[in-house]
């Protein structure tokens, strides 16, 4: 009995469709759809190959999409089945409504068939192409004109949040492939004329609204993305104009491209080739296919291109390249970052972004990125995805007559890279290393599918999608907005999953995608008997009423020996079911670990970032406080020794006054002199005086004694030394006269 499909829970980050190629493959067939009453099939089951030991043990597994595509299933089957028009009303948004963003992305083992689905072939168009049809469709005459000096083009530049380069699709394209154009991004493109005979003349023209039509001429490069094995093949040259391209016209008599002489060409007079809108694919036709558009709203359409190869990402539409034709040019990488205008939410910095008035413009920027994508990458990289590819289309809405601000969802196409074995890939050195960045984001990825299918039960784990670049740029978008500076919620990105497989490819490696793809769907896995227990549980059911059973070779077992074959075989699948379980639970585990770890360690960084935040804060408050306090005690200080100065001045000022007044009085000349202390060497001086005064005192004091003793008596010699009076030198030194 079939398992019911899981309902979709809120929480799920994407619809996950299954798509089924048509192999050519020699190998077993491991991969069955499971009938199914419904219109479309949900379920497969895959049974591991009996003829690999490796796998051969295997359970039995079952798996749930959203929906399953089997092998006949075609593009415009997909495009309508997938949700992919949904997807686009979503982007166009309900009128009066923002648009909401949307995420389409293809995932699977190399050559499953991802590249064939996202961008198509030669002959078949891809999800891309049909989307962008659908939405230059509906937006149709409400299109804003939009180039160099319109009023459109500054008002669209200015809301850009993303530090971008924005350019008019027109003029990116003269630069990338008119001749004699130097100068990077002119300010006007050139508008080539249809003339008479059908042939175009390129002259120049007032802004026009498909300015590339007249390209046709240019020869043509060949569709980047056909399979390697086609190359890249001669060009030839095409005459028509606009009207001849037919945009998805179902009636239109489309020419023939089966091989690649449909894309020859002889003109080798151009220096550029450049891709042309008429000679790519122009089915499956959308036509019929209608959105409505916001009848009040003017809209705009901007392009831009990156791959994130390695781990880092890389603009696709700065043609750096494409130009130099060298896969080696370094390139610069771009960060993924909160902006000065986005401080809220991460977006791709300094990417090129073109204004696309046409659909046939979009078309050959599309062709231009996907051009770049291959001549950048490395020489793997034209056999196989080696990056994963981002395809973005912003569609800008405002109200045509308030010309109010523009709102903006995106919508996003990925082409991821295909994950590999590196033993079976046969890569080696940088290869391998590119191969082993691939396994690993897309591990990633699985581990977020799978931790956001694990949340269905209600619990809240944390999706780890910080841990490499395509986790984040994949999901960073994909959950309501926690903080509180936007105006109005804005909803999550609404996303599309379409796993692709190989019926008879890899086993390995497709049941590990379907794993854990499916599990975003919740998806129990029935551990059904191994085969081989199955095998012997039917051979002991047949042989038990008989006691013995026959081999092949007719040689009879006893049934004890059976049974006991039997209990081992089923103890044996239990076994290895709970072997695959826990391997399973430890996977998840090591991946709810890592989760743990990294917000651990983002919340240790955060603290430590508040600290020194807090720390700079207090050190810059304390030191301002300081400086006041320093401030404020200078001055006082100065007010202070000013006030002494002053009362200082005034007390000489009274003496002086009151000296002058008493002389007045005294009748005496009233000439001062300020007191001052004596010069060191003045002191020094009356010190030596005074000493050569006692020295002579001494020597007259003995004299006199002498003289005395010879000519008075005693008495009177002795008072008449004590009524001499000794004058002080130093008086006669300090005090002049006043
Ligand atoms: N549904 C399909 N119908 C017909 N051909 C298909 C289908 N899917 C894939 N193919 C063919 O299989 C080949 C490999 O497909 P594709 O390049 O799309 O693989 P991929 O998954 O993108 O590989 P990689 O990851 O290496 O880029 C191509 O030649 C493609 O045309």
């Amino acid at each position: 009995m079939a398992m019911e499909p899981p309902p979709r829970p809120s929480s799920s980050l994407f619809d996950v469709f299954l798509r089924l190629r048509p192999s050519n493959s020699t190998n077993v067939r491991f991969l069955n759809v499971e009938e199914t009453q419904a219109a479309s099939p949900t379920h497969i089951t895959i049974r591991p190959p009996t003829t690999d030991d490796r796998v051969r043990k295997r359970a039995v597994e079952k798996f749930a999409f959203t929906r399953v595509f089997e092998e006949e299933a075609q593009q415009l089957e997909l495009f309508t089945g997938a949700g992919v028009v949904p997807l686009i009303e979503g982007v166009l948004g309900a009128k009066g409504r923002d648009g909401r963003d949307g995420l389409l992305a293809t995932l699977g083992v190399t050559g499953s068939g991802k590249s064939h689905t996202i961008l198509g072939t030669k002959a078949q168009r891809g999800l891309t192409q049909m989307s962008l049809d659908v939405l230059f469709q509906s937006t149709g005459d409400q299109l804003v004109q939009s180039f160099y000096g319109a009023p459109a083009f500054s008002s669209l530049a200015a809301v850009d949040v993303s530090e971008a380069r924005m350019f008019t699709a027109t003029a990116f394209l003269d630069s990338m492939y008119a001749d004699n154009q130097s100068e990077r991004f002119p300010s006007r493109a050139q508008t080539p004329m249809p003339v008479s005979d059908g042939s175009i003349s390129p002259t120049k023209s007032s802004p026009s609204r498909h300015p590339i039509a007249s390209e046709n001429l240019y020869p043509i490069l060949q569709s980047s993305f056909s399979r390697p094995s086609a190359g890249i093949h001669s060009i030839r040259p095409v005459t028509g104009t606009l009207s001849s391209i037919s945009r998805s016209n179902p009636n239109a008599s489309l020419p023939a491209k089966k091989d690649c002489s449909s894309f020859i060409s002889s003109a080798t007079t151009r220096s550029k080739n450049i891709p042309r809108p008429s000679a790519l694919p122009q089915n499956p036709s959308v036509h019929d296919i209608e959105i409505p558009a916001d009848p009040t709203c003017e809209y705009a359409i901007v392009i831009s291109m990156y791959e994130v190869y390695n781990d880092r990402i890389f603009d696709l539409l700065t043609g750096a390249a494409t130009k130099n034709k060298n896969p080696n040019l370094k390139r610069r990488a771009l960060l993924f970052k909160s902006t000065e205008q986005s401080p809220d939410k991460k977006v791709v910095a300094g990417l090129t972004k073109l204004i696309c008035g046409s659909f046939e413009e979009a078309m050959m920027v599309l062709e231009t990125g996907l051009m770049e994508r291959k001549v950048a990458g490395t020489g793997s990289n034209a056999v196989s995805s080696r990056s994963h590819g981002f395809f973005c289309v912003e569609v800008k809405k405002r109200d045509a007559k308030r010309k109010g601000p523009w709102s903006s969802s995106t919508l996003t196409i990925v082409d991821l890279a295909g994950s590999e074995r590196a033993r079976n890939a046969k890569t080696a050195g940088a290869t391998l290393a590119e191969a082993g960045k691939i396994n690993e984001s897309l591990m990633y990825l699985g581990q977020c599918m799978q931790m956001q299918s694990d949340n269905q039960d209600g619990s809240k784990n944390i999706v780890p999608f910080r841990q490499c670049k395509l986790t984040e740029l994949l999901f960073s978008n994909s959950f309501p907005s926690t903080t509180r500076q936007h105006a109005h919620y804005h909803h999550p990105q609404k996303s599309i999953m379409i796993v692709t497989a190989d019926p008879k490819g890899d086993f390995n490696a497709t049941s590990q995608i379907l794993r854990y793809s499916a599990l975003a769907r919740e998806v129990t896995v029935p551990r059904i008997p191994s085969t081989t227990s199955t095998i012997l549980c039917g051979t002991a059911s047949s042989t038990s009423s008989k006691y013995h059973s026959t081999t092949s070779s007719g040689r009879s077992t006893p049934s004890h020996i059976i049974e006991e074959l039997e209990a081992a075989n089923a103890e044996n699948s239990r076994l290895t079911s709970e072997i695959e379980v826990f391997a399973l639970r430890l996977t998840e585990e090591t991946a709810r670990r890592k989760a743990a770890e990294m917000s651990w360690r983002a919340a240790e960084d955060h603290m430590q970032d508040i600290e020194q935040e807090i720390r700079d804060e207090c050190f810059l408050e304390l030191e301002a406080a300081v400086d006041a306090e320093r401030r404020r005690w200078q001055a006082a200080w100065d007010a202070e020794a000013d006030n002494n100065e002053t009362h200082l001045d005034k007390k000489i000022d009274v003496v002086i006054k009151a000296t002058r007044a008493q002389c007045m009085s005294e009748k005496k000349p009233t000439k001062f002199r300020i007191h001052e202390d004596p010069e060191p060497g003045l002191k020094d001086r009356a010190e030596e005086l005074e000493l050569e005064n006692e020295v002579l005192r001494t020597k007259l004091e003995a004299l006199e004694r002498e003289s005395q003793a010879k000519s008075a008596s005693p008495v009177k010699k002795m008072r008449a030394l004590k009524a001499k009076k000794w004058e002080d030198p130093e008086t006669t030194l300090r005090i002049d006269d006043y």
